[in-house]
């Protein structure tokens, strides 16, 4: 019981506490996918962004390539003026001789704007310089773009019109490899990124960040975002905050799961079954005696529950649960097992013994337990008389089948006692319609006799009514030798109490039996068949 109650608290801890560290876990795996979609759509968008200004670029060096001869004609500048217009990313488009700007869409420039050496050139031939300031404009950083003479200048801020959460954010569009920052914006260096090795895998969490990469290998373009954690954060709060109460809700659920089975396996029925199962339940025997020679003539077989915490159950609290639940019939199996196992031993010391073992109603109804008892007695060749079934009238809830049943124990020697009698339990249209074999007067008409009670005027009418119907009487609870003796001189044969005996283990009633000696045990029966 201990150790279920152990298991249980076990349980019941695991129930309550794994949904919340679930629900929690849940919530910042929730978080962290969230944070890493948000970041993987920026840099996704910072990848179309830069796709789209890459075409429009070729499309503009393409055009003037194809379409312009190389100088700064009216024809020229139109057509540059035309570009820088109808293409949304490009600001500008020039020509460049010499490594200088002479013409563009804004004018021509008489010695030429010099560019420099630049930053990168790309496979497709193209040439990059970053963060240029145009004397034209001065306010401005520029990208430009130069292939076969022709340019085209890009403001970078295009790539970031995005709408970030905050300002801890880094944004980052790199181009070629080994890869040149073409623009980036936000606290961290882009270069110190670009150096995490599980960056390889697209993303990566670092102590204070998340990393997310995009790569285009067809434009020859990454985008790089670092979201800070200080987002995640907020972000597994607000995720805790919606599924913390869903995980205690789950785990109050559990915890009451746990509860109820518990209860079911610790209640009254569930401990009697693993009584049961434990072996916890054995017979002790009250002694019988003939009320005229003080001799013990046989004894009643009554349960006793050593539980494993040493605390004694009463049959009067046991018994009725497993009653209620059905689990009568597999204690008096045991009983049965139990009884017909010990019987023996008493009939070898006094061979007129007989046993008494009590039936409840469903005992009496369904075959099993008669079958039971009379194949036990048919395999040990017991005498007739040896055993006797007691029952009580709340036992018989249809007449007829127990009339049945009695008869079946009378062909194998079995006599009937009606237990309790007077109690309310049995009556005397029970007794007509019943062939009973013995009368069990009830302790409370015994207790009278001392107390003068006026349940002491019933008991008369009791043995008279018995003595009618030729039943044999054996007395419960005698305590007196007063009641010993007002029920001797009544004609009751049999009387069972604490002045013969209490209900004792088997090795005590061998004893008893022994101390009885040879010229008892050979005297004959004292109860007819
Ligand atoms: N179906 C089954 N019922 C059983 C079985 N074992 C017991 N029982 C029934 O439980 C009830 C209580 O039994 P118990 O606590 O064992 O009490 C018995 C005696 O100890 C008690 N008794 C006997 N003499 C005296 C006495 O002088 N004074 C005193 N205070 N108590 C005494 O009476 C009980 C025997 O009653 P009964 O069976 O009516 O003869 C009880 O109803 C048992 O029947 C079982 O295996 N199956």
């Amino acid at each position: 019981m201990r150790k279920s109650l152990i298991l249980a608290s076990v349980l019941g801890f695991t129930a309550l506490t794994a949904p919340i560290a679930a629900s929690l876990y849940w919530a910042s795996h929730e978080a962290l996918r969230a944070e890493l979609d948000y970041a993987g759509s920026l840099a996704d968008e910072m990848l179309r962004r830069s796709a789209a200004a890459r075409q429009q670029i070729y499309l503009a060096l393409d055009t003037l390539r194809g379409a312009a001869r190389a100088d700064c004609s009216q024809a020229t500048l139109a057509l540059m003026r035309e570009l820088s217009m109808g293409l949304s990313y490009l600001k500008d488009v020039g020509a460049v001789r010499e490594g200088r700007l002479v013409c563009s869409s804004m004018g021509q420039y008489k010695n030429g704007i010099a560019l420099g050496p630049s930053d990168v050139q790309v496979s497709s031939g193209v040439k990059v310089w970053r963060d240029v300031v145009l004397p034209y404009a001065p306010g401005l950083h520029l990208n430009v773009f130069e292939r076969d003479g022709w340019m085209v200048a890009v403001h970078p801020d295009f790539v970031f019109d995005l709408a970030l959460h905050d300002q801890e954010t880094t944004v980052a569009v790199l181009i070629g490899s080994p890869a040149l920052i073409l623009q980036s914006r936000g606290p961290i260096d882009p270069a110190q990124l670009m150096s995490d090795p599980a960056l390889a895998a697209g993303h990566a969490e670092l102590p204070d960040h998340l990393l997310v990469r995009r790569h285009s290998a067809q434009n020859n373009l990454t985008a790089l975002v670092a979201i800070s954690r200080a987002g995640l954060r907020e972000r597994v709060q607000r995720q805790a905050l919606i599924l913390l109460p869903l995980g205690a809700v789950a785990g109050l659920l559990l915890v009451a799961a746990v509860a109820l089975a518990t209860h079911r396996r610790l209640s009254l029925p569930g401990e009697i079954r693993l009584g049961l199962k434990r072996r916890e339940f054995h017979l002790h025997y009250q002694p019988v005696v003939d009320l005229r020679t003080g001799r013990c003539i046989g004894a009643e077989a009554l349960l006793r529950w050593r539980r494993p915490e040493g605390l004694p159950m009463s049959p009067d609290l046991f018994i009725p649960a497993a009653e209620r639940s059905g689990m009568i019939r597999a204690i008096t199996a045991h009983v049965i097992d139990n009884a017909l196992r010990d019987l023996p031993a008493l009939l070898a010391l006094q061979p007129d013994f007989h046993l008494g073992i009590n039936f409840s109603a469903q005992d009496l109804e369904a075959d099993g337990s008669i079958t039971q008892l009379l194949r036990g007695l048919r395999a040990m060749k017991a005498p007739a008389g040896s055993l006797v079934v007691e029952i009580t009238e709340r036992n018989v809830t249809d007449a007829k089948a127990a009339a049945k049943q009695i008869a079946r124990l009378h062909d194998h020697g079995v006599q009937v006692a009606v237990d309790d009698f007077g109690t309310g339990h049995s009556s005397l249209s029970v007794l007509a319609g019943l062939e009973l074999d013995i009368l069990k007067i009830d302790k409370s008409f015994v207790d009278a006799i001392d107390a003068q009670a006026a349940a002491s005027m019933v008991l008369p009418h009791i043995i008279d009514m018995a003595k009618a119907l030729s039943l044999f009487m054996i007395a419960e609870g005698v305590e007196t030798e007063t009641q010993a003796d007002y029920l001797r001189e009544r004609g009751v044969q049999l009387a069972q109490g604490w002045l013969y005996g209490k209900p004792m283990p088997l090795e005590d009633l061998l004893d008893l039996l022994r101390t009885q000696g040879r010229a008892w045990a050979t005297r004959g029966r004292s109860m007819p068949v």
